[in-house]
């Protein structure tokens, strides 16, 4: 079995991240709101932050694969290599002659050059025309910092684009469009690499949009999929229609969001830190509704509700109640805890989780209640907007009933 994750919480042993690299360094004061960022990263120091949140992980037991790394090894194999360089390639912005130029300077590169290309994105000054080589009109009307092709920074919120659902990984459909090349590069890691040979996919890029920050996996069996900004209606029911058909989960509360950049993802709100626990946004807690959604006679996805989304998913659950965590204890702390990612943790295991230093309030609100807090700093990572749940895809999880 190639991974496994049945619920946000079960032992964490392997996981997919994204070492930032020069990616980054293509952010700018005039591109970085296009690009999902909300200031310009000192790259150094985010590779230093990134570095000791891996650490973290492995000095807990987790194994650590890195996006960059598969990628380069997945291109390794010539028919990933066709179809990514390929799709690329495949924008009218190019016009044929730069396109022809392009494909050159493509398949000059070696795997782990491309790998960086395909992340990195390619500028029009790396892109050298000379004689049997030229590169056209739209070449030199472009200006020189213009992308040929365009960076990915957020790949380093890994979580966004695949998520893994039981033994299945689900390659999503990301909504915004300075993300949604991301899948390509996930799509073709789970389809070419040899690790991830035999994997099922649940959920294919072209189809309705659905983001993994929105899919919470509450238990086995019992998810809760955001519906806001990134994930829509339609994506939740689609991805509802596929897991019921594969037998994944019975039960999938579809959890209304806010439309906005705060809460751009189910998990920038809501993540769980033991079986029963969550660490939550106060502002939403008491407001925040589920529909309950379930497999009708014909498998087809059927709604009821909404009812209050806390008592949905302790009922879902099997459970009394939710314990929620608050973020802050007061309005204005929980509001800019919020916005820092206080509520975006990661879960090692039951009571253990990984979140930022900075969210001071809301870590000891964590360990008063009982969860052990691994603190990481985060300055220069969370300028993109993502806490240590964002930055991870867990792989692997090794089920709760069989840790005993
Ligand atoms: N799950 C998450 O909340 N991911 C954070 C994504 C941040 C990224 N800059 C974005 O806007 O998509």
């Amino acid at each position: 079995m190639t991974g496994h994750v049945d619920s946000e919480v079960s032992p964490l042993r392997t996981v997919l991240l994204h070492r930032p690299g020069p990616e980054l360094a293509r952010l700018t004061p005039r591109n970085n709101d296009s690009l999902l960022f909300d200031a310009i990263p000192w790259v150094g120091r985010a590779q230093e932050e990134h570095d000791a949140f891996a650490a973290a992980l492995r000095g807990r037991g987790v194994e650590v694969l890195y996006l960059g790394q598969l990628l380069a090894e997945t291109l390794a194999v010539p028919e990933a290599r066709a179809l990514l360089t390929a799709d690329v390639l495949d924008t009218p912005r190019l016009g044929d002659t730069l396109r022809e130029r392009v494909a050159a300077h493509l398949a000059d590169l070696g795997p782990p050059e491309l790998a960086r290309v395909l992340m990195a994105g390619l500028a029009h000054e790396e892109v050298k025309p000379g004689p049997g080589r030229p590169g056209g009109l739209v070449y030199q009307l472009m200006d020189s910092h213009d992308f040929v092709i365009d960076p990915l920074p957020n790949l380093l919120f890994t979580r966004d684009s695949s998520v893994w659902i039981s033994d299945r990984v689900a390659v999503t459909s990301l909504a915004m469009p300075a993300r949604r090349r991301e899948t390509t590069l996930t799509g073709a890691i789970y389809r070419h690499h040899p690790r991830f040979a035999g994997t099922e996919l649940l959920y294919t890029p072209e189809l309705e949009h659905v983001e993994g920050g929105d899919v919470l996996l509450l238990a086995p069996g019992i998810l809760a999929v955001g519906v806001g900004e990134r994930t829509t209606p339609a994506g939740a029911e689609r991805l509802a229609r596929r897991v019921f058909a594969a037998g994944l989960a019975h039960t999938i509360l579809a959890v209304p969001i806010a439309q906005e950049r705060a809460t751009m993802h189910l998990d920038t709100v809501c993540t769980m830190v033991d079986v029963d626990a969550v660490v939550m946004y106060p502002n939403v807690a008491d407001t925040l509704r589920a529909y309950l959604v379930t497999a009708g006679p014909d498998g087809a996805p059927e709604a009821a509700g909404p009812q209050p989304f806390l008592a949905a998913a302790a009922a879902a659950m099997g459970i009394d109640r939710l314990r929620v965590i608050d973020t802050g204890l007061d309005p204005v702390t929980a509001e800019r805890e919020q916005w820092d990612d206080g509520n975006n943790t990661l879960a090692l295991a039951p009571r253990l989780c990984v979140a930022y230093e900075r969210n001071v309030e809301t870590n000891a609100q964590l360990e008063r209640a009982g969860i052990e807090v691994i603190a990481i700093s985060g300055s220069e990572l969370g300028s993109g907007r993502g806490g240590p749940r964002c930055m991870s895809c867990p792989i692997s999880r090794t089920p709760l009933d069989a840790t005993g």
